[in-house]
C-alpha cells in the first residue's frame, strides 16, 4: 500500500473543537445557546446509532440537542406538525429529519415544510438553488466534508479534473455543484454512464457515492488521484465503502477510509450549520472565515 490514509475522524475532530469554541461567544450575544432539533420516525437501527451520535456530539460541543422519535406509524400530518412547531420555536436553529421516513410519508412534503433558514441538511429546494446560483444558504453536510477534506489534502482545486459517481440529491448533486464552484472540471457519472473507468483514468479526484460495497476497483484509477469514498455498506464483515481499498491504496495517492473518513465529517459539518443557522437567526455576526 502506497496511500496516504485521509483521517476524517481526526480533522473532523478538530473542526469540532474549533465550532465549540465558538459556542461561548454566541451565547453572550443571544442569552441562549444554538440548538438543533433531530427528529427520527420509526425504529431502524442504523438510524438509531446516527441520531444517538448526532445528540451526544451536539451537546460535547455545547449546543442543546432536541431529539423528537416517533413511532414507525405516524402519519404524515402529525410529523408536518411537528416541523411547524420546531419552524416556531425560537430555540431551534437547526432541524434535521431523519432520512429514510417510513414508504407511507412524502418526504419531499416534509423536507419543504422545513424552514429554509433552519434547513442545516441543506436539502430544502431553496438551499438546493442557492447553491446551484452561487448564493449563501445551507449545503449538504456530505459534500461539505469531503470539501472540506479536499481542500485541506490539496489545496486549490482548481483545473483539476474531478468525477463524482452518483447523482444523489443529498450528495452526488451538491458535491458536483461544490467541485464546480472551487474551479475542478467535473464530471458526474450515474448507473446509465457507458465506461465509468474511462472516466476515472483522468481523474485526479474522485467521489464515490454509489452504495455499492468495493464498486470502484483500484485498476481504474489514475496513479496519485484523490480518492474520497462516501459509501456506508453494512455486510457480514462489518462497514465497507464504495471503493475496493485494497486495490485502490496501491494505486492513488490519497484515500479516505471506511469508518473514519467521510461520515465523522458528516456530523461535524451539520454542527457546524447549526452554529451558522444560529448566528443567522439570532442576528450575531460570525467571521467569514471562522469555520
Ligand atoms: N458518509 C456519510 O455521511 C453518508 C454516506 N452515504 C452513503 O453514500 C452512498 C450513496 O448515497 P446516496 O447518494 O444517498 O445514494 P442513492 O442510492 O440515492 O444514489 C446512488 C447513486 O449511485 C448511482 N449508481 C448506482 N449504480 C451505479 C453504477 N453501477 N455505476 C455508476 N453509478 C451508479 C445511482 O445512479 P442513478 O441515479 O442512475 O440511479 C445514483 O445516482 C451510500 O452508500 C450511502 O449509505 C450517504 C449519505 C451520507
Ligand atoms: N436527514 C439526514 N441527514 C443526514 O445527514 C443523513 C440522513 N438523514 N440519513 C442517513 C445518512 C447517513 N449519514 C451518516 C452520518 C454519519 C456517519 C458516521 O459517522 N459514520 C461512521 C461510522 C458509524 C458506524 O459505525 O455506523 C464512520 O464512517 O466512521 C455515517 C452516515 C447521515 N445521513
Amino acid at each position: 500500500m502506497t496511500a496516504e490514509i485521509i483521517d476524517g475522524k481526526a480533522f473532523a475532530a478538530g473542526l469540532r473543537a474549533r465550532i465549540a469554541t465558538l459556542v461561548p461567544a454566541f451565547e453572550a450575544a443571544a442569552g441562549r445557546v444554538p440548538g438543533l432539533a433531530v427528529v427520527l420516525v420509526g425504529e431502524d437501527p442504523a438510524s438509531a446509532v446516527y441520531v444517538r451520535s448526532k445528540g451526544k456530539q451536539t451537546r460535547e460541543a455545547g449546543m442543546a440537542s432536541f431529539e423528537h422519535r416517533l413511532p414507525a406509524d405516524t402519519t404524515q400530518a402529525e410529523l408536518l406538525a411537528l416541523v411547524d412547531q420546531l419552524n416556531a420555536d425560537a430555540s431551534v436553529d437547526g432541524i434535521l429529519v431523519q432520512l429514510p421516513l417510513p414508504k407511507h410519508i412524502d418526504e419531499q412534503a416534509v423536507l419543504l415544510r422545513i424552514s429554509p433558514e433552519k434547513d442545516v441538511d441543506g436539502f430544502h429546494p431553496v438551499n438546493a438553488g442557492r447553491l446551484a446560483t452561487g448564493l449563501e444558504g445551507f449545503v449538504p453536510c456530505t459534500p461539505l466534508g469531503c470539501l472540506m477534506l479536499l481542500q485541506d489534502k490539496l489545496g486549490s482545486l482548481s483545473g483539476l479534473d474531478a468525477v463524482v459517481i452518483g447523482r444523489s440529491n443529498i450528495v452526488g448533486k451538491p458535491m458536483a455543484a461544490l467541485l464546480t464552484k472551487a474551479s475542478a472540471t467535473v464530471t458526474v457519472a450515474h448507473s446509465r454512464t457507458r465506461n465509468l473507468p474511462h472516466y476515472l483514468k483522468h481523474a485526479d479526484i474522485v467521489v464515490a457515492a454509489v452504495g455499492i460495497p468495493h464498486f470502484v476497483k483500484g485498476e481504474w484509477l489514475k496513479p496519485g488521484a484523490t480518492v474520497i469514498d462516501v459509501g456506508i455498506n453494512r455486510t457480514e464483515n462489518g462497514l465497507v465503502g464504495d471503493v475496493d481499498f485494497e486495490s485502490a491504496a496501491s494505486v492513488v495517492g490519497a484515500i479516505t477510509p471506511v469508518p473514519g473518513g467521510v461520515g465523522p465529517m458528516t456530523i461535524a459539518c451539520l454542527l457546524r450549520n447549526t452554529l451558522v443557522a444560529a448566528h443567522r437567526n439570532a442576528g450575531v455576526a460570525l467571521e467569514a472565515d471562522a469555520i
